[in-house]
């Protein structure tokens, strides 16, 4: 992991209208440029007063106020109020000068007599009673979200609060995806013997999405060297970020290792001990990553989850890149042995409070299926014995937003 966090990049920072930063990631911290409420402000329709007029009323012996004037939000009262007087305040409104408390409308006995309004109130009011006091939801220069964060509904009501009809956010990274394999049949085809579709590309280019980077899809090509690494080259110039699937292992037509060596890319690893997902392979070239992702689907979508994501954070300029794991009980028994650590597509359920994690589908490396279900990867560290029931492990959480400044797995990398 930290042989591929080692380039990772921060991407430059870009403005947006505001109506379109919904999942982009914050390009700077948002700091607050003056304090909110931006002035003292009524909670409630009803009345400002001084409260230290109201130090004798009773039920039995209410306080007559002069009602001198009304205010609606986004009005200020010109003149102090002074003893005995009130300001009928509605609801946002600036508290008038002189006044230090409200009392809601349905608390006072309001009436008119001889061309004059007057309001009784029957209780005692205490100082700032009913008052939004300028700063209590925060003070100017409070750092509010920082960066790279994304942002959600809440930040974009805090960037609008603040001014930003334009935003800065984080440029996405452009991740490309190019699909090796002769087998490949192109979605809308029709299908043939000894042939698959391609659903890896559709698959990465929507964890791509997921993770909030830019997909460039270059198409598939046939296992064959000198075409391959003509497309892998061209590919590479475009992009932030390579992503190739298939041909990474030791077959006869995997071609990548040899790509890797023609085009003086730097492999990082090309073996990872963990299953699924072993063939792994991350090379650098100019200070840009290239991955050979596994032909297998299961193990290309977690190859990308594990390694790909928390790059594609980094250049989101987040600080906790990594998929955010939680503790859950396994929901059923897992009895294959590990000899390598394992990461088992599982779903997650909510059982009285507490989170288990029940694997979906086949656990091989080359099955699709398991992954429409798959909203966790569950970890299980290798060892001689399967998992019971009931045993406690780590979950990845594959929907989550927020991320984690840690990995959460320690990894043997090698290269052969
Ligand atoms: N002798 C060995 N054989 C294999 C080893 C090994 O260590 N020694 N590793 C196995 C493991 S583990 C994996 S994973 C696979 C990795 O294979 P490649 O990454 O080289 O991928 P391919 O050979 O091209 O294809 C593997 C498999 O996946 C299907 N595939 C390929 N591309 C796609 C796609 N775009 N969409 C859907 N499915 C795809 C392909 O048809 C193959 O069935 O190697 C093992 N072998
Ligand atoms: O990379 Mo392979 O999927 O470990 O099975
Ligand atoms: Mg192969």
């Amino acid at each position: 992991m930290s042989h591929v966090m080692r380039f990772a990049r921060k991407g430059t920072v870009e403005h947006i209208p505001i109506e379109q930063c919904y999942g982009r990631h914050l390009g700077e911290p948002l700091v607050a440029s003056h304090q909110v409420p931006p002035f003292n402000k009524s909670p409630y329709d009803g009345f400002a007063i001084r409260a230290c007029d109201t130090s004798e009323c009773t039920r039995v012996q209410p306080k007559r106020f002069e009602v001198i004037g009304t205010i609606g939000a986004g009005a200020l009262f010109e003149e102090t109020v002074q003893q005995y007087q009130a300001v009928r305040i509605m609801t946002g409104a600036a508290i008038p000068d002189g006044c230090d408390a409200v009392v809601m409308l349905e608390r006072g006995r309001h009436y008119h007599e001889a061309g004059t309004d007057f309001v009784d109130f029957n209780y005692v009011v205490k100082t700032g009673e009913n008052i939004s006091f300028a700063g209590e939801d925060t003070e100017a220069g409070a750092v509010l979200v920082t960066e790279g964060e994304p942002i959600n509904p809440g930040v974009t009501a805090l960037l609008a609060t603040f001014g930003y009809a334009q935003v800065p956010v984080s440029r996405k990274p452009t991740v490309g995806v190019l699909s090796t394999g002769s087998e490949l049949l192109e979605i809308g085809e029709a299908m043939e013997p000894g042939k698959i579709r391609n659903s890896n590309a559709a698959m990465l280019q929507a964890q791509i999405q997921r993770a909030g980077g830019e997909v460039i899809y270059f198409g598939q090509c046939e296992d064959d060297l000198e075409a391959s690494l003509s497309r892998v080259e061209a590919a590479f110039e475009q992009v932030d970020i390579l992503l190739t699937t298939g041909g990474v292992s030791v077959g006869d037509f995997d071609y990548l290792p040899a790509i890797y060596e023609w085009m003086q890319a730097n492999v990082l690893f090309n073996k990872i001990a963990m299953r699924p997902g072993s063939v792994t392979t991350a090379a650098e070239k100019d200070g840009r990553i290239l991955f050979g992702l596994s032909g297998n689907p299961s193990a290309c979508y977690i190859g990308f989850e594990l390694y790909v994501y928390p790059l594609i954070r980094s250049f989101l300029r987040s600080d906790s890149p990594y998929r955010r794991q939680a503790h859950a009980f396994l929901g059923a028994d897992f009895p294959k042995a590990n000899p390598y650590d394992r990461f088992v597509r599982g779903a997650l359920t909510i059982q009285e409070g507490v989170l288990i994690a029940t694997p979906v589908g086949l656990d091989k490396s080359n099955v699709v299926t398991s992954l429409a279900g798959a909203d966790c990867l569950i970890m299980l560290p290798h060892g001689t014995k399967g998992y019971e029931r009931g045993a406690q492990v780590t979950v990845f959480l594959l929907e989550d937003e927020k991320g984690a400044s840690r990995s959460g797995f320690e990894q043997t990398i090698a290269i052969h």
